[in-house]
């Protein structure tokens, strides 16, 4: 039938590249790329970021080459997810049948799903997009929990152009309250450990593991690593904690609820005592340097929800 008045056509804006997110065959990883170029790789195993590349194609994550990606063991390298205790357990304590870190690192994982944004509407532009991916984990999940309390964990990585966001939300589903630490274990890329410092915690003092937990007045001055270092900087300045190369900014991390930092690296006899830790001198390419709340326990109250996260930018 011929219509006298046909419906206009409705006007095509132009197509606005978006971000991409696939799922491995096997069900095992999750991609993101970003049309500026960014991209991000998570496992569902312990919901370990494992890479995250800049727009430059530039690793900004150390992963060891001999780690295990196959869930047989918690990923030397990338950003780990300690919950709900970090280092080992004491007996005493209601996590004390937890393995090292607790449980969220070694556990499988569901990915709940993405969510992106596509703010810039100039034709051709390819935008500020960003994207952000969910991943769960309850106590319903876990075969053999150690742990005897009822939680919801959901896990957010949202990967910028120029930053990576981890953040964590702990609701407590069960009737009591219960006690955890948190913390992301970031293995950042360097390209030389002997020109790399850390600053923005000269003024915090130290719990350093290396002598036996002994409490170190603040320093006074960047950390540069020449040996092995192990150390909580408890009660952190809240202002951003920058990583230097060669003097110049690399990385800048800022956190949200996470009062510690954690600054390791095994350097050369002890990565060689780990069988995961690869090649030989990798630390000289790595420093961990982990925001997170583990000086103190969190009490988490029934009903209750606690939400802490960072975010670090590569520069
Ligand atoms: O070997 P992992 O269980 O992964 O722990 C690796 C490291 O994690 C943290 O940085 C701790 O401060 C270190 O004492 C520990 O050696």
């Amino acid at each position: 039938m011929d219509r006298a008045k046909k419906p206009a056509a409705i006007p095509v804006s132009p197509i606005q590249p978006t971000p991409q997110v696939s799922i491995s065959d096997d069900n095992s990883r999750v991609t993101a790329n970003l049309p500026t170029g960014q991209q991000l790789q998570v496992l569902l195993y312990g919901a370990t970021v494992i890479s995250w590349k800049s727009a430059n194609g530039k690793e900004n994550l150390f992963l060891s080459s001999k780690a295990h990606l196959d869930g047989s063991k918690p990923v030397r390298g990338g950003i780990p997810l300690v919950f709900p205790v970090f280092g080992p357990p004491s007996s005493d304590h209601p996590t004390g049948r937890l393995p090292q870190h607790g449980f969220a690192r070694n556990s499988r994982w569901e990915y709940l799903g993405k969510s992106s944004s596509e703010s810039s509407t100039l034709p051709n532009s390819k935008g500020d997009a960003s994207v952000k991916l969910d991943f769960g984990l309850s106590n319903s999940m876990l075969s053999d929990s150690k742990w005897d309390y009822e939680f919801n964990l959901t896990y957010s990585v949202t990967l910028s152009q120029d930053s990576l966001e981890t953040s964590l939300a702990v609701r407590n589903t069960g009737t009591s309250n219960y006690e955890f630490q948190v913390l992301f274990h970031t293995y950042l890329a360097v390209d030389s450990i002997t020109e790399t410092t850390v600053s923005g915690l000269e003024k915090a003092a130290f719990k350093d593991k290396v002598q036996g937990g002994k409490e170190v007045e603040p320093a006074g001055k960047p950390i540069s690593i020449g040996s092995e270092t192990d150390r909580i900087y408890t009660a952190a300045p809240e202002q951003a904690i920058k990583i230097l190369e060669k003097g110049k900014d690399r990385y800048e991390l800022t956190r949200d609820m996470l009062s510690d930092v954690v600054v390791w690296n095994p350097w050369l006899e002890k990565a060689k005592g780990m069988a995961d830790f690869g090649p030989e001198d990798g630390h000289k390419k790595m420093v961990c340097v982990e925001a997170g709340s583990v000086s103190a326990w969190n009490t988490l109250d029934a009903g209750d929800t606690w939400e802490g996260g960072q975010r670090i930018k590569a520069l």
